[in-house]
């Protein structure tokens, strides 16, 4: 398929490679893929956005579904409109099946660069951390202020008491 020789002659995808680069296995039935081998950028992810020769972002990983197209359940024109970005919203949106998520696999041809994902996660964890600390701050926080304000309340319950009778 000529995507496929499209892809042999892809300019210099950054490779952090700590691993052979075996993801070509992707060629074959799909069984072993190995996402995460091979780098791509953004950039060059973005470069792949027309029918012909089409790819994917999704949860950082990097798909070919050129092949895919076709088969779609949803249409073609949904991947197009993706092409070349990053899909992980619509394709969640959606809320594939697990049937569709293994069906992934198969396309997979790499990861997104560290560069490039950092820029998005870097906003997902500081909402993380954020949400963590304020329910770690408030998970002993409440409990406390709830001893206090129930002692108070014993107290001149208890007092109250002992000048009325
Ligand atoms: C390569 C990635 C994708 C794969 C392997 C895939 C696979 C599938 C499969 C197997 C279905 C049938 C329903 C299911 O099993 O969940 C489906 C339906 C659908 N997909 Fe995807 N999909 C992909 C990406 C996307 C993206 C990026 C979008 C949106 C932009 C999308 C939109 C839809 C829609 C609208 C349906 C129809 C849902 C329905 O009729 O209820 N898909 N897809």
């Amino acid at each position: 398929m000529n995507v496929r020789m499209g892809e042999e002659t892809i300019d210099n995808p950054i490779n952090t490679g700590s691993g052979p680069a075996n993801y070509t296995n992707v060629e074959g039935n799909g069984e072993t893929v190995e996402c995460g081998v091979k780098y791509y950028t953004l950039e060059e992810v973005r470069s792949h956005n027309v029918s012909t020769d089409t790819w994917l972002i999704i949860h950082d990983k990097v798909y070919d579904i050129t092949g895919f197209l076709e088969e779609h359940p949803g249409g073609e024109e949904v991947l197009l409109e993706q092409a070349g970005a990053d899909a992980t919203e619509s394709f969640e949106d959606v809320g594939h099946s697990t049937d569709a998520r293994e069906m992934l696999q198969q396309y997979c041809v790499g990861e997104l660069h560290m560069d490039d994902r950092k820029k998005e996660n870097a906003k997902d964890e500081d909402a993380e951390n954020s949400g963590e600390f304020s329910h770690s701050w408030t998970a002993w926080l409440m409990p406390a202020i709830v001893a206090v304000v129930v002692a108070v309340m014993y107290r001149y319950y208890y007092v109250f008491e002992h000048k009325s009778s």
